[in-house]
């Protein structure tokens, strides 16, 4: 490839014109009256919702520290009728400065916007929270961070009212050493008084919010956040998957997911304590996951909705977590989970589909007979509140100190905290390289890179880092000249945004970030001093969405380093089209249309939408009563699904012990009539229920018949064209050899494909295909039907099904007094169409539905005849017909009543006969 061809697929790439935003946001305005007509409507349907939401976070937002004896003596004085206190903001809380690493400075614009060190300090919040009968114990100050999620919560008190719950964290002494309290050395007046103080925290007068603190001893807690969340999900959900510490391979392993579960339960049971029948629940991020299955464990109605704040990977890669099941089953417990962005949620629905076998449906997926919405919203910034803090007093004269300082240079800025993730070592390497290729930018570029601490400060990664900045700098540095100026320490607030608004350039190399809120805040800054551009890594989920960045792979550091070059010449034109469109997408997305979004989608999806097509569970009492007292049953099962579970191969699906023991015991009894009602052949069900007595065995969805102790089989499709049979076998074959996994098994009338063992997604792609190519070449032309079942595609005979079976067991045994049928798959729908069919309005009346067998009956006797037979007299009321479909409650069904696993039906056999 020539070079100019590589210029133009470099332009293609990181270049493009960008596009408008097709799908702009919904305003909050609009997002706030769908609330209202979704809380109108469920009123309207009797649905009374509280208003009330309680928020479940990992930490509550303060830092808490209990007064020190001596402060509180000193506080004697104060007048007990002081008005309760609002809380103020408070900057960050109890860190220090750091510049003891070779190459790193301290920042060079102090808050008076010189160039100096800041003194080393903490800083706390002067503001008491008072409880509301003695001075107070407890100081709270505001915790950093999650700055975005916080003002969007706040924000829906506009709108609800709040209870947020959460871990108070290390709790710390309010002395001037600030040292940490063991909370199990805290007495319950302490604790209740900081319960107390926390109630009345406001952030203004009008909010609506309490705050409950989750009580879990030190130990736990840390297993839990340092154990669990730090070293086993965080690292596979940012795919560095434990590349040094491999989870759960030990006790002690294992003890780290057994504190996140123990730590899950404290959360979901405080929810529990205060949870009212018409409260929505949002659980936030990973730290949480189980929480909304245990808590729908203790309150199976409850309305809750999740949010992850971090990416969710890959199927390819979360499928190596060895719990894998019990955190996509945890938060399969909520209605709603909502994710950053699109591919987050397709991840998260792949990870669903392959590694737990759960279906998708058209708003989510169904697992263990439930069904969980998943959606996606990103989070944006609290707009009005970082227009407040870029255009504070502080900021401009350091913005003017940053510019005079690098002045006749071009500033390229980056803020991360310095976790491998971040890109820090790929920023570097792509500016080293970019020094390299373009000379004549040399001297007259600046990095500013300000890097602050994460949890686990990394040695390697520090020392790496610190390597290059002395590399680039002694390589293209001199004495007058330092090419990176690296800070590894906390910045004020005003120093960040004096570094953000002074930039020529931002460079955002993330490998791995959920959102990236600093790209946001960027933006902000800009637009109100030098329209930079921004580089922006296609990993991080912002960087889908702000299309008017110049994203970059970060891993390509010959990329990277040609995009800086172009950004820094890019035509001011072309900034200011950027600028705009960015500015306006970042002000019309906020942190606030994200939360009120995250409700809207949860009060689409409480489920109860679908409540007029819940099957009730079966009343087992009910049944029970009407078993006993009839003198004849009939007593119709389907088997795959229904009496014995689904599994990977057909042939392995054969009766278990408690079925092969419970059948016999309702056989012997001679007032039952037995008919198992499959699908399979008569090979399959001869063999593995043929033997047992009083049994009558139905075979290929109707196809064939066998009475209770006959060794006959009947041929329902003697007089049938089966010439289609071949037909379809050379279709299914056609798809077999192309779909990995997938096989045919080929019955006397029917045929199936069957691709429960291929790659899940593949093969409902293939199956589609399959069906579509079915319907136009075959369907078309002969009398036959496409079923489409459990991972399986079958072809059968238009003229029989089970339903007709049924019809004429009902004709045959119309002396019967209870009928009981059960069913998981759509061909057993015929049965309880068939059993439902035979109830008509009686004339004349408008409530008692009467059976119509009493007149002339049609029952198809194989091929393209019907026989019609004189009518029958029944005794039965509908309340005599128990038809039962075995899966969740929200599956579509015909049937009365649902069971939700082959267990269940064995279960409730036991019941009936005692
Ligand atoms: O009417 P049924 O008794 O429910 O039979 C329907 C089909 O069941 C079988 O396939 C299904 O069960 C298999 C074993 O659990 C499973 O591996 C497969 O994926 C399912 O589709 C059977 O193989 C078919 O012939 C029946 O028609």
């Amino acid at each position: 490839m020539s070079s100019v061809d590589l210029e133009a697929q470099f332009d293609a790439e990181y270049f493009a014109e960008p596009s408008e935003n097709k799908n702009p946001h919904e305003s909050l305005e609009q997002i706030r009256s769908n609330i209202d007509q979704l809380m109108d409507d469920y009123s309207h349907q009797g649905i009374s919702l509280t208003g009330h939401l309680i928020h479940v976070s990992h930490y509550l937002p303060f830092v808490c520290m209990l007064k020190h004896q001596n402060e509180k003596d000193e506080q004697k004085d104060e007048p007990s009728d002081t008005p309760k206190p609002i809380l103020t903001e408070v900057d960050q809380v109890g860190f220090e400065r750091r510049s003891d690493t070779p190459n790193q400075h301290s920042f060079p614009i102090g808050p008076s916007g010189a160039s100096s060190e800041l003194p080393r300090r903490r800083r706390m919040s002067t503001v008491s929270a008072h409880n509301n009968f003695s001075q107070p114990k407890w100081t709270l100050s505001h915790r950093r961070g999650h700055t975005a999620m916080n003002a969007g919560i706040r924000s829906l008190g506009s709108q609800f009212r709040q209870t947020s719950i959460g871990w108070p964290g290390d709790l710390r002494l309010g002395n001037q050493r600030g040292e940490l309290i063991e909370s199990s050395s805290l007495t319950e007046t302490d604790k209740k008084a900081l319960e107390e103080e926390l109630k009345v925290q406001r952030e203004t007068q009008t909010d609506d919010m309490s705050w409950i603190p989750v009580w879990i001893e030190d130990k736990l807690a840390h297993m839990h956040y340092e154990g669990y969340c730090k070293t086993t999900l965080w690292p596979l959900f940012h795919y560095l998957i434990w590349q040094e510490h491999f989870p759960e391979q030990d006790e002690s392993d294992d003890a780290t997911y057994q504190a996140y579960l123990e730590v899950n339960w404290a959360y979901a049971k405080k929810v529990a304590e205060i949870w009212k029948p018409g409260d929505l629940v949002l659980v936030h991020d990973y730290h949480l996951l189980l929480v909304p299955k245990l808590l729908r464990s203790l309150i199976s109605e409850a309305y809750i909705g999740m949010f992850l704040h971090s990416p969710f990977p890959s199927s390819e890669i979360f499928r190596c977590l060895p719990r894998r099941k019990e955190i996509l089953d945890g938060m399969l417990g909520s209605n709603l989970v909502c994710f950053q962005t699109y591919s987050y949620s397709r991840h998260f629905l792949s990870s669903c589909i392959r590694v737990c076998g759960y279906e998708s449906t058209s708003s989510g997926v169904e697992s263990n007979s439930f069904n969980t919405a998943i959606s996606h919203c990103p989070i944006g910034i609290d707009v009005e509140r970082v227009l407040l803090d870029r255009d504070a007093e502080g900021v401009e004269p350091k913005v003017n100190a940053l510019r005079q300082l690098y002045h006749g240079c071009k500033i390229i800025v980056g803020r991360d905290k310095l976790d491998v993730v971040k890109g820090v070592v790929q920023k570097l390497q792509s500016f080293r390289k970019f020094l390299e290729e373009f000379p004549e930018w040399r001297n007259k570029v600046v990095l500013i890179q300000v890097t602050s601490p994460s949890l686990h400060e990394d040695a390697k990664l520090e020392s790496d880092v610190a390597d290059l900045v002395s590399h680039i700098n002694n390589e293209f540095g001199g004495l007058g000249f330092t090419p990176v100026h690296h800070y590894h320490q906390m910045i004020e607030r005003d120093e960040y945004f004096a570094l953000l608004s002074s930039a020529d350039l931002g460079l955002i190399t993330a490998t791995r970030d959920g959102m990236n809120t600093t790209s946001l805040e960027y933006i902000m800054c800009q637009s109100k001093t030098y329209q930079s551009p921004l580089i922006l890594s296609e990993f991080t989920g912002i960087g889908g969405i702000l299309n008017q960045t110049v994203r970059i792979n970060p891993w390509d550091i010959f990329g990277t380093a040609r995009a800086i070059n172009k950004c820094l010449l890019m035509s001011t034109e072309d900034k200011a089209k950027r600028q705009t469109e960015l500015f306006r997408r970042v002000s019309s997305h906020t942190s606030q249309t994200w939360a009120f979004t995250l409700i809207k989608e949860l009060l689409r999806n409480l489920g109860v939408g679908q409540t007029a097509r819940v099957t009730p569970y079966l009343d087992h009492k009910l049944i029970v009563d009407k078993y006993k007292k009839a003198k004849k049953r009939l007593l119709l099962f389907d088997y795959d699904g229904t009496l014995t579970p689904i599994v990977s191969r057909p042939s392995a699906a054969v009766p278990g012990q408690k079925l092969k023991e419970i059948l016999p015991r309702i056989t012997s009894d001679e007032r039952n009539i037995v008919f198992i009602v499959s699908g399979r052949d008569g090979n399959f069900l001869s063999e593995h229920l043929g033997h047992m007595p009083n049994i009558g065995l139905s075979a290929e969805h109707g196809c064939f018949i066998k009475e209770p102790n006959s060794k006959e089989w009947w041929n329902l499709t003697d007089n049938i064209d089966m010439s289609w049979m071949d037909d379809v076998e050379d279709i299914f074959k056609y798809f077999t050899e192309r779909t990995i996994g997938s096989q045919i098994e080929r019955k006397k009338a029917s045929i199936t494909w069957h691709y429960r063992n291929c790659d899940a997604e593949f093969g409902s792609f293939q199956c589609k295909q399959c069906q579509d190519l079915l319907e136009s070449n075959v369907v078309s032309k002969k009398p036959v039907e496409v079923l489409v079942g459990k991972k399986n595609l079958e072809v059968r005979p238009l003229a029989v099904n089970k339903g007709e079976i049924v019809k004429r067991l009902l004709y045959d045994h119309s002396d019967s007094e209870f009928v009981m049928c059960a069913g998981d798959d759509k061909t057993d729908e015929d049965m309880f169409r068939s059993l439902s069919d035979i109830f008509v309005l009686a004339p004349g009346s408008t409530s008692s539905l009467k059976p119509i067998m009493n007149a002339p009956v049609s029952v198809s006797m194989g091929g393209e005849k019907e026989e019609t037979l004189p009518g029958v007299e029944i005794n039965m009321n509908a309340d005599d017909i128990f038809t039962v479909t075995v899966g969740p409650a929200s599956k579509p069904s015909l049937a009365g009543w649902h069971l939700t696993t082959p267990e269940e039906v064995i279960d409730a056999l036991e019941k009936l006969v005692g």
